[in-house]
């Protein structure tokens, strides 16, 4: 199924141009990976699709202009996971990840017995139940990026956009955040995340967009698109990909 079909996407802050023609397709179980290197314009791309920049490019989610929905509506079928997330306030991990269930409620309405229990069973989900109780600002960073994942799931949009969703996690974590990735595109979720890491974007995604000074250097299947070529143009450096059963990663010839 065909959830966002992007065309033509270009920004600009002030007269900077950062996003130039941009097109591409997102279908349902996609991963897709956004990589360039810093400032190449991955998280402007992120909040052009989000709506939160506006641009005059056509960007349709399920058939309908980004511009024709109400925010809520968005919000349950977009989730967003920033590079960064600061909650003011001590809120407890729980209310954090409760607040995936916001768009659903009314203006006088509250959270229900089932929007508690769906919070519960995905910070059970991301391995930090025990965490729940605890001041949200007084968890490690790599917590908080998990409990921002259970509060995506809560949300239950099924795509979610990732802003180096790794950032923090410790190698395990990092690993585990990867295949449970997988995991849920094979449930029918979608993603688009930017990644710093070839070798996560080989391991995790089926799709590619290779982003240089805000154009696509190419886009496509990760199998056939993130080629050694491709890479030394994006980054100026120097690797070989290894194949190793069935699992594909970078290594460097500097
Ligand atoms: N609010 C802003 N106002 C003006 N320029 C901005 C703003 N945000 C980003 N930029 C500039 O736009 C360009 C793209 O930034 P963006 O954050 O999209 O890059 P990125 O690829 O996500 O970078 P990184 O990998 O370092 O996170 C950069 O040159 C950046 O300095």
């Amino acid at each position: 199924m065909l959830l966002i079909d992007a065309k033509d996407i270009s920004f600009s802050y002030q007269k900077k141009e950062v996003l130039k023609n941009i097109n591409f397709e997102l279908h349902q179980g996609d991963i897709l990976s956004l990589i360039g290197k810093n400032g190449c314009g991955k998280t402007t791309l992120l909040k052009v699709l989000l709506g939160i920049y506006k641009s005059k490019a056509d960007i349709k989610i399920l058939s309908k202009n980004i511009n024709e929905y109400k925010n809520k509506e968005l919000a349950k079928l977009i989730s967003y996971i920033p590079q960064t997330h600061q909650i003011p306030f001590d809120y407890t991990v729980f209310d954090v990840v409760l607040m995936g269930r916001l768009a659903y409620l009314n203006l006088f309405s509250n959270y229900s017995q089932n929007d508690k229990q769906l919070a519960i069973k995905n910070l059970e989900k991301v391995g930090i139940l025990h965490l729940k109780d605890k001041i949200y600002s007084q968890i490690s960073g790599g917590e908080r990026q998990l409990a921002f994942i259970a509060r995506a799931l809560t949300q239950n949009a099924k795509i979610i956009f990732m802003d180096e969703p790794v950032t923090g996690l410790d190698y395990g974590n990092q690993l585990k955040l990867l295949k449970f990735l997988k995991e849920l595109a094979n449930e029918g979720f979608t993603f688009v995340k930017t990644t710093h890491y070839p070798d996560h974007a080989l391991y995790a995604s089926n799709k590619v967009m290779m982003l240089k000074d805000g154009k696509v250097l190419d886009y496509g299947l990760v199998g056939n698109k993130l080629t050694v070529k491709n890479i030394n143009k994006l980054y100026d450096v120097n690797v070989e990909i290894i194949s190793k059963e069935n699992y594909k990663f970078c290594i460097p010839k500097i």
